[in-house]
């Protein structure tokens, strides 16, 4: 097998991981969002973003932090519209 083909295995092994890991917070943030409708908390909490990030700044540098920040955007605009759609259920 060229080297190629291997690393192309790997990422698809460590792809695996992420996927599995993702489909756990969604599942967690699903969660989170029902008790925020049955206590009457807003979707959007601004503090508990910025400790994510704050988190991801402290325990990596800056050129990796940056890629981190570009991907949590993502994952939690994903996870604010999963709850804003539970809340119109
Ligand atoms: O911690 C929460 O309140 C969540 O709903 C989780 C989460 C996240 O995806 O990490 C989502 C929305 C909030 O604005 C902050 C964080």
């Amino acid at each position: 097998m060229d080297k190629l083909e291997e690393y192309r295995q790997e990422i698809d092994q460590l792809d695996e991981q992420i996927q599995r890991l993702l489909v756990q917070r969604r599942e967690l943030t699903e969660q989170v969002g029902i008790y925020k409708r049955e206590h009457q908390i807003p979707v959007e909490q601004e503090g508990r973003e910025k400790e994510i990030y704050h988190n991801i700044a402290t325990n990596y540098p800056i050129p990796v932090a940056e890629d981190l920040f570009e991907i949590y955007r993502k994952i939690i605009a994903v996870s604010k519209r999963q709850q804003e759609d539970e809340h119109c259920e």
